[in-house]
């Protein structure tokens, strides 16, 4: 039974970052260590705190290498019990007492009085965190002259981006609109209570993560091959734009995210669960969307994992089944049409790399399609990164290439 109001959050937040940094798994993944935990305050904390270690993990494992005599393992527990305390201390306001008292318990029979030290003589000594979180080295070597934008983008969660049905569907909701049929809410809101949630008058997405499918136009009714579709977030725009959607994936749980979220918002597409490796089509299509499988790092604001979990092993092995997807997808596209490949992924070898090889004829983006402050790359292609729309609120990473057929 728990004792201490808080503590099954912080034990759901150790097993979370246990999870992530010693077994690589995703923050997704190892949040099923929250799921149990009866309250949703307790569940959003366990996250929270788990989240801002990933975000600033560097920088406060400077403050604690700053002041311990003998450096701590990387994967001690007293290090991982520290970072979770200062970052409860110096992100989420959390007093200090209440996170003694919290925190301590987790190190049991352990070096408790270590714990106690390091964090007494930092809050005493009203250490801070920079304004920015610091890259681990090789991040900030992969990402070149973007890092320091991307780092700025990721010093806070992102806001809430929401797609709408249609225009009206919008009724209701408060925040600026970067694009058509788009609405930002502040971080933290609670989409249960907005306007039309029942009704799946919009759903939630990133405002980078709608490109593709505004790069593809109407459908007046015309076939897209939505490859690599689930949970299906740009099947419902295709579905929307007036698209008749075939919606592939080979997973059949995320697909069935899909089906819900196509009941929920009343749209309509054909779905198909195949491997799109030995999946042929009975006929050629107007469009094809390939949102390619990705290492994701786009998205690290809220996914702050990929910065640590992901390397050149992981990059390299998407790069290879993007090839693939790709070099098999420009087969089913009929004369005339337009394939648009995506991926969330901040890496050149997941992104231009991929588009510079690519055999169909190039069909540039032009500045006039995108939301105001993005410009296209010389070659025609979409760049996206966190530290884009700084003055908005940012935007997740996105590589985009459209191609005619
Ligand atoms: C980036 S996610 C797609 C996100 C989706 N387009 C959306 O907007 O919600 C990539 C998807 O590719 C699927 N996938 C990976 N390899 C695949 C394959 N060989 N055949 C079909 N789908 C695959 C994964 O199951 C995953 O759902």
């Amino acid at each position: 039974m728990e004792t201490i109001p808080g503590s099954g959050a912080r034990k759901a937040a150790l097993k979370m970052l246990d999870a992530v940094l010693r077994r690589g798994e995703t923050l997704e993944q190892a949040g099923g260590a929250a799921n149990g935990l009866p309250s949703f305050a307790d569940r959003a904390l366990a996250r929270a705190i788990s989240g801002e270690v990933l975000r600033w993990l560097v920088d406060l494992d400077a403050l604690i290498d700053g002041v311990t005599a003998k450096e701590l393992p990387d994967d001690a527990k007293p290090r991982m019990v520290l970072r979770m305390m200062l970052a409860q201390w110096l992100r989420l306001e959390t007093p200090p007492h209440a996170i003694v008292a919290t925190a301590l318990p987790l190190l049991a029979g352990g070096p408790k009085r270590l714990a106690h030290g390091v964090f007494a003589t930092l809050t005493r000594a009203e250490a801070k965190l920079p304004d920015v979180p610091t890259l681990p080295p090789e991040v900030a070597e992969r990402w070149g002259e973007r890092a320091e934008a991307i780092a700025g983008g990721l010093a806070q969660p992102p806001s809430l981006d929401l797609t709408l049905r249609s225009e009206d569907a919008g009724e209701g909701l408060e925040g600026p609109s970067l694009a058509p049929l788009h609405r930002r809410l502040p971080r933290g809101t609670r989409v249960e209570d907005l306007p039309g949630y029942d009704d799946g008058a919009w759903w939630v997405q990133d405002l980078a993560a709608s490109l593709p499918v505004r790069l593809l136009g109407a459908g007046e009714g015309r076939k897209v091959l939505d490859l690599c579709a689930a949970p299906g977030g740009k099947t419902l725009q295709l579905a929307a734009a007036g698209w008749n959607v075939t919606a592939l994936d080979n997973s059949s749980r995320r697909l069935e995210r899909l089906r819900q979220n196509l009941t929920r918002t009343g749209l309509s597409a054909d779905i198909v669960e195949a491997d799109a490796m030995g999946w042929e089509p009975d006929e050629l299509f107007d469009a094809i969307l390939l949102d390619a499988p990705c290492t994701a790092t786009g998205t690290c604001r809220r996914n702050p994992d990929v910065i640590h979990r992901i390397g050149p092993r992981q990059i390299e092995a998407m790069a290879v089944l993007q090839t693939q997807l790709l070099e098999r997808a420009v087969n089913w596209l009929a004369p005339g049409g337009r394939l648009v490949y995506a991926v969330c992924s901040l890496e050149h070898e997941e992104g231009e790399d991929i588009a510079a090889k690519c055999e169909l004829t190039p069909d540039p983006i032009v500045a006039e399609e995108l939301p105001a402050g993005l410009r296209p790359t010389p070659e025609g292609w979409l760049r996206t990164h966190p530290g884009l729309l700084a003055e908005h609120g940012g935007m997740d990473g996105f590589f985009l290439a459209r191609f005619k057929g």
